[in-house]
């Protein structure tokens, strides 16, 4: 007897990354509702773009043109933007926020296209004013990765192809991947783009992009003190460690100093190995579980054993994925009063880490209010599941 009971939630966190320029997909980003722009491989008149998908959202947040580009700044108290020796920019708590809290709200300034930044594109955008001029010294005011004094920084002086490398490679290193719909984008935020990285468990905020709102969100997950400085993930391996700071290294530029990648050698080895087992333990539960071979009291052992582990790598992260996870199992069981604890343990966690108001917490608590309402509830055969451990609650 196995359960099949993954839940439909997608992942909520993104990643900022890099992506090499190479399978150039030829999407398009929005622009003034007049042009046409051919962009890369395949043309795409961009008005018809932004009118058929997007005219009549609010904000049209897509449209570089009417977006409010410096976000929702109801916030502009809490995250600050300022130099940090060795990092370039960075973003600091103005006051002292505690764990839960929402820090940012924010529209992206640009949409690129998903795999590759075509050279028509990039001269469209800035070079040729389709970017009003405010909006362009905004995203080349994110050029600040660029360390070498051979670089050409002054647009009156630039060659195009000096305007070319800059513009893509300030697109490379500052954009976080996010979706509309089917379709995958990288996108550029003028302040969002300044969270420096921290690896996973040494991290004190968490973002996610809301995409019924088309904006990034970024959350405290730990009290943080008026001046720390906001670090969230770029990766989300847990481990081994030299190989967390050798994608950094590759794909970022920079040689990780979190709490976790400067460790004695001793420290190291044992979060790797603690790392490994947690990898190893997420592994199994999704591939039985969606093989459907996974025995609901055998997912439960996974689940707490998760937990288990993710108190000795100090790692909140999936918690709240996997306590939903427990919740579908006993649901499918029939066990109602462990399925509610486990929700309670998912919403906490929602909550914190991508808002109470999201899809994730909403789903949630839809769960709760009528639990009946289930995929695959009372599917199984009736049996008395382990709840998480009380402790937990305040974790
Ligand atoms: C998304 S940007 C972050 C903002 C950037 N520091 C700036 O000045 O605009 C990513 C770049 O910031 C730098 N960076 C991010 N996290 C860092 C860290 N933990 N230590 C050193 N540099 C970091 C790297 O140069 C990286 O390519």
């Amino acid at each position: 007897m196995g359960s099949k009971t993954k839940s439909s939630q997608k992942q909520s966190g993104v990643s900022v990354r890099s992506l090499a320029l190479g399978a150039l997909l030829g999407a398009a980003l929005s622009s003034s509702a007049v042009r046409t722009l051919v962009v890369g491989r395949v043309g795409v008149p961009l008005a018809g773009f932004v009118q058929s998908r997007w005219r009549g959202t609010p904000g049209d947040v897509l449209d570089p043109n009417t977006y409010d580009y410096e976000g929702i700044m109801a916030d502009r108290l809490v995250f600050e933007v300022k130099d940090l020796p060795g990092k370039g920019k960075g973003a600091v708590a103005a006051r002292e926020i505690k764990r839960g809290e929402l820090i940012l709200r924010e529209h992206p300034l640009l949409l690129a296209p998903d795999d590759e930044t075509p050279r028509e594109w990039v001269h469209e955008l800035f070079y040729n004013w389709t970017f009003s001029p405010s909006k362009r010294d905004i995203f080349f005011n994110l050029a600040h990765w660029v360390e070498d004094e051979s670089i050409n920084l002054d647009p009156a002086t630039q060659t195009p192809d000096e305007r070319y490398q800059l513009a893509v490679g300030t697109i490379e290193v500052n954009v976080a991947a996010v979706s509309v719909g089917d379709t995958s984008y990288r996108a550029l935020f003028p302040r969002f783009s300044r969270l420096n990285h921290a690896c996973p468990g040494a991290n004190n905020v968490n973002y996610v992009w809301r995409e019924d709102l088309r904006e990034m969100r970024l959350y405290a997950v730990r009290d943080i003190p008026k001046g720390g400085e906001f670090g969230g993930s770029y990766i989300h391996k847990l481990g081994p460690t030299a190989d967390r700071i050798e994608t950094l290294k590759n794909t970022w530029g920079f040689t990780c100093g979190c709490k976790f990648c400067t460790q004695d050698a001793e420290a190291t080895a044992q979060r790797d190995a603690w790392a490994a087992e947690w990898h190893a333990l997420e592994k199994d539960f999704d591939e039985r579980s969606e093989a459907g071979t996974l025995p609901g009291p055998e997912a439960i052992r996974i689940v707490r054993d998760l937990w288990t582990v993710s108190f000795k790598l100090d790692y909140t992260g999936d918690r709240a994925r996997f306590s939903e996870e427990a919740a579908l199992v006993a649901l499918a069981h029939g066990d109602t009063k462990s399925a509610e604890q486990w929700l309670q343990l998912a919403l906490k966690y929602f909550s914190i880490e991508v808002g109470a108001d999201g899809p994730d917490a909403d789903r949630i608590r839809d769960l709760l209010a009528y639990p009946a309402g289930a995929d695959g509830f009372g599917t199984k055969e009736r049996l008395t599941l382990q709840g998480p451990d009380a402790a937990w609650f305040d974790s």
